[in-house]
């Protein structure tokens, strides 16, 4: 797929731009602080109609007005597809082809994007909480009906804990512990398979990537790690009876700490390469190579899955990966992904290795086209 033109109006530090994205590679660059990245994450909003670096949509508005507007033309293998998302005090609004959509995950999945930034790092070294989140978004990018089960299990989530504080250890009102159990054991296991599938899926691209990145030096191996003890390759209705006899053994403990203690909300990934834990023992180099081995791994996945190319979204990375790297990245994708980057300079991009490329100046919330890369060599 292909984002021919979107529009910008009181997002962020940006009041109003119209751009043609017409080429399949797109530079922006600037200085700090002029909106590159501001740019890269409307083009990430208006596909999975969250941003990856905040989850209060309010952040997006344009401090000077009430309304984010961003607005985006989509070419796709069977026809054009015009995408509208509003954001206000009031929520979101999203509308593909001008026709409102009730739910989100109607609107998702019409355009479908892979962002590898700086802060990605942490999907390999942070906290299970940013994996988590990679799986979440990365699943829901390709089955938005993921999102909503994702969101079920939150709801009954929420009020299963109100209830395991309210009620405390010993207290007459627990059989109706039973009732929250038995949703969260059904959506939990939903969440639980998807992710493991996915991670199935994810890691046959990801091992020969990774490799390949390496030069057969390092094999990359990824495991889901529940946090409750059960078997990931038994059925759903056996998992199910597993995640049931767990909740009752953990039940005191529970009650006792007013909190859930085991479901998806607690599991984690963990990396490897050549069979030692890439958080712990990796080098940074390694670990870097480990994110870009998994959002390359994404973009063939997505392909694999939908029958398109996802956009691909470089937010100040480039710099940061050896030329061998760079050339890896730039030559496996630019005829096939469309591929958006941020930098500070183009002394870091390998502009030989560009075909079909634009240069864009941004600075102060204004994006201007300054040709192709060989005209600002
Ligand atoms: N809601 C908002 N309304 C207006 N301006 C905002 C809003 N949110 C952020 N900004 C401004 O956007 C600018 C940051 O833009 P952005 O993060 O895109 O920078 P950048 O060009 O990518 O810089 P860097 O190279 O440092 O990453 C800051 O000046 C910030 O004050």
């Amino acid at each position: 797929m292909f984002l021919k033109q979107i529009t910008l109006q009181n997002y962020r530090n940006y009041e109003r731009i119209e751009l043609n994205t017409d080429s399949q590679v797109n530079l922006f660059v600037g200085e700090n602080a002029q909106g590159k990245t501001n740019l890269l994450e409307a083009v990430f909003v208006l596909a999975l109609t969250k941003s990856h670096r905040t989850n209060k949509d309010k952040e997006l508005i344009g401090w000077e007005g009430a309304h984010a507007h961003i607005h985006g033309e989509v070419e796709k293998k069977y026809g054009t597809v015009k995408l509208d998302l509003s954001f206000s005090s009031q929520g979101k609004k999203a509308k593909v082809n001008g026709l409102e959509q009730r739910k989100l995950s109607a609107f998702i999945g019409s355009l479908n994007v892979v962002m590898f930034a700086p802060e990605d790092l942490e999907i390999v070294k942070g906290a299970p909480g940013i994996r988590r989140r990679f799986l979440d978004m990365e699943i829901g990018q390709v089955q938005p009906g993921y999102l909503h089960t994702l969101q079920q299990y939150g709801k009954v989530l929420a009020q299963r804990n109100n209830y395991l504080k309210s009620s405390g250890p010993g207290s007459a009102q627990q059989p109706l512990l039973d009732v929250w159990n038995m949703q969260l054991a059904e959506f939990g296991v939903k969440i639980i398979k998807k992710r493991q599938s996915f991670i199935h899926k994810l890691l046959r691209w990801a091992k020969s990537i990774h490799s390949g990145i390496t030069a057969g030096k390092e094999e990359l191996d990824i495991k889901y790690r529940p946090s409750l003890d059960i078997d990931l390759e038994q059925d759903q209705s056996v998992l199910f009876e597993q995640f049931m006899i767990k909740l009752t053994q953990v039940k005191d403990q529970e009650l006792r700490r007013g909190v859930t203690l085991i479901g998806p909300h607690r599991d984690d990934l963990t990396f490897y390469i050549n069979g030692k834990e890439a958080q712990v023992y990796g080098s940074q180099g390694q670990q870097r190579t480990t994110a870009l081995s998994l959002k390359l791994a994404e973009i063939e996945l997505i392909h694999e899955e939908i029958g398109e190319y996802p956009l691909l979204l470089l937010d100040d990375v480039l710099s940061e990966l050896d030329q061998n790297r760079q050339t890896q990245l730039i030559e496996t994708f630019q005829t096939k992904v469309q591929t958006f980057i941020t930098t500070t300079g183009l002394e870091s991009v390998n502009l030989s290795k560009l075909k079909d490329a634009r240069v864009y100046q941004v600075s102060k919330g204004q994006v201007a086209s300054a040709g192709r890369p060989s005209m600002t060599e």
